[in-house]
């Protein structure tokens, strides 16, 4: 991106422009993929600011005062990716094939919790649970910035209470913040639901402000979800277009924000392509032989499987009347050539991410956020294909013991923190690509790749242990609840139903041998 800006500065040409403008959006998806959201925003506000420049060809070479303004914020941007280099930026394991040593399945983790009052309640049973879930906590002061430490994956801010506006000097506080960590995701506890105070805070760098009414314990599965992201597929894109010329320049600019696309030229193949390609989005142009886009769209939107797959018009068609009804029958927007290649990535990203995102929804449980009965089933039959035989591999079922008791005793709402809690743990002790699922009620499913029957018992019975000294707060006080558990591995079970059978039998074993405990299967 650098180096583009360094062309443009010598060339002056538009051209040169929107190619340093196609860097710098790329270098946005890169650091939102890494999960670094204060590079991430300082890479968008320069964004914004090159964007109106884009649209007007007039405009270059740009004056040096509209030069000069760019070159402070891109200095500050590099600025910022040389300091978070220092840092300890959370990096993802890499899991798959790697033999799995015992130290892997634990994930210190650096969070500071900012608060005013020594003794804050809230701050105090954060950190608590925090460390249950293996979590290193440094209370921090607001006026001091820990310095020559280890960057923390998130900073708590909890304020003394909870107020309509949050008063400049903490905003500043806030911001001293944001620049010393610009890797880490900051969390401002207790905000009133207002806008004016959240947009405040979000300019003074936060990143998540959790209102007042939503219990900040529910804060500790954020950050969890923190170090149990899924890597993501790459976006794909068909591009149907009958013109080379076209299909390459598309392919191009998507193959430049690490979109991959698929061209075909007849959209006669077009249901062929999608069973094969599985795409995200597809690009449509309008006219084509034999049929034209709009009449392919309204065949897939007859199609339960492609309803609501996002499809974007992109075609030289400038009558609004025919754009109008090209999106009535099925298309979700129109672009029109020659496209401009920001617009157009910017375009597809997005509504790629809504119809993942919306996709992803129906797969999630609500209580815990793990993947849902079918959705983990569907993922299980997925890892055991991708294993092949050589792989090792092991699947766990978990039950949580006299639950019904648990409910019975101190109400359903208690019995739900139980499962969250225990949803909690299994989040932070296992790993990137690991499969945890709600399989029923109080039951859950555990995948672990690369890992053999006698390392996954020792595993699950190390969180069985730590489970059961998680203290679960209730009105009157705390209960302790235990698991029991049933693992069994590949190769003595070969497919992922008799695997889960396997795992199921064991965990009835360890049931009616006194719960509390972890059995195998037999080989
Ligand atoms: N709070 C809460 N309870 C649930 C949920 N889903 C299922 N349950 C309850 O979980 C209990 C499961 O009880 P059982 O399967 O009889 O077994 P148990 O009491 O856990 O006993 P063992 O498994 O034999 O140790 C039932 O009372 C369900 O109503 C939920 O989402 N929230």
């Amino acid at each position: 991106m650098r180096e583009r800006w360094e062309q443009y500065v010598a060339g002056g040409q538009l051209e040169q422009f929107v190619e340093f403008a196609v860097a710098l959006n790329s270098l946005v998806e890169h650091f939102a993929r890494l999960r670094l959201p204060g590079l991430t925003r300082l890479c968008e506000g320069l964004e914004n600011a090159v964007l109106p420049h884009i649209g007007d060809p007039s405009a270059h070479p740009l004056g040096p005062q509209a030069v000069a303004s760019l070159q402070r914020q891109l200095d500050a941007l590099f600025g910022s990716v040389s300091t978070s280099r220092n840092g300890s930026v959370p990096v993802r394991r890499q899991t798959e094939g790697v033999p799995v040593r015992d130290g892997e399945w634990v994930k210190p983790r650096e969070v500071w919790i900012v608060s005013a009052a020594a003794d804050d309640e809230v701050a105090d049973g954060l950190s608590r649970q925090l460390r249950f879930f293996g979590f290193k906590i440094t209370r921090v002061d607001w006026h001091n910035v820990p310095e020559d430490t280890e960057l923390p994956l998130a900073v708590l801010f909890v304020p003394a209470r909870a107020r309509a506006e949050v008063d400049a000097e903490a905003l500043r506080q806030i911001a001293v913040f944001r620049a010393a960590c610009p890797a880490s995701q900051l969390f401002y506890l207790g905000v009133a639901a207002f806008i004016e105070p959240i947009v405040a805070l979000m300019r003074a760098g936060i990143d998540v402000a959790v209102p007042a009414d939503e219990q900040p314990a529910m804060v500790v599965n954020r950050i969890l979800d923190l170090i149990q992201t899924e890597e993501q597929d790459k976006y794909r894109v068909l591009v149907v277009e009958d013109s080379r010329v076209a299909a390459t320049l598309i392919r191009r600019t998507l193959a430049e924000h690490g979109i991959d696309s698929h061209a075909i030229a007849d959209p006669g193949t077009l249901l062929d392509t999608l069973k094969d390609y599985r795409p995200d989005l597809i690009l449509m142009d309008m006219y084509m032989p034999r049929f034209n886009g709009v009449e392919a769209t309204r065949v897939l939107r007859q199609m339960s499987a492609y309803h609501t797959l996002p499809i974007v018009y992109l075609s030289g068609e400038s009558n609004i009347g025919m754009q109008v009804e090209a999106l009535r029958l099925g298309g979700d927007q129109f672009l029109i050539k020659p496209f401009n290649p920001v617009l157009l990535a910017a375009v597809v990203k997005t509504k790629i991410a809504r119809f993942r995102e919306m996709q992803r929804s129906t797969q999630v449980d609500g209580l815990t956020g793990l993947l849902n009965h079918s959705a983990a089933k569907a993922r299980l039959k997925a890892l055991v294909e991708a294993a092949g035989y050589e792989g090792r591999f092991t699947v766990a079922m978990l039950d949580i013991d006299h639950f019904k008791s648990v409910n019975d005793t101190y109400g359903h709402p208690v019995g739900d923190q139980v499962i969250r809690g225990l949803a909690w743990l299994l989040k932070a002790r296992l790993r990137e690509g690991d499969l945890i699922g709600r399989y029923g009620g109080e039951e859950f499913i555990v995948a672990l790749p690369g890992t053999d029957v006698l390392l996954a018992q020792a595993v699950f019975d190390r969180i069985r242990s730590d489970f059961a000294a998680l203290p679960h707060t209730h009105p009157c006080g705390v209960l302790y609840a235990t698991f029991s558990a049933g693992v069994a591995g590949y190769p003595a079970q070969d497919s992922a139903s008799a695997l889960t059978e396997a795992a199921d039998q064991a965990l009835l074993q360890a049931k009616s041998l006194g719960r509390n405990r972890v059995e195998a299967a037999p080989d």
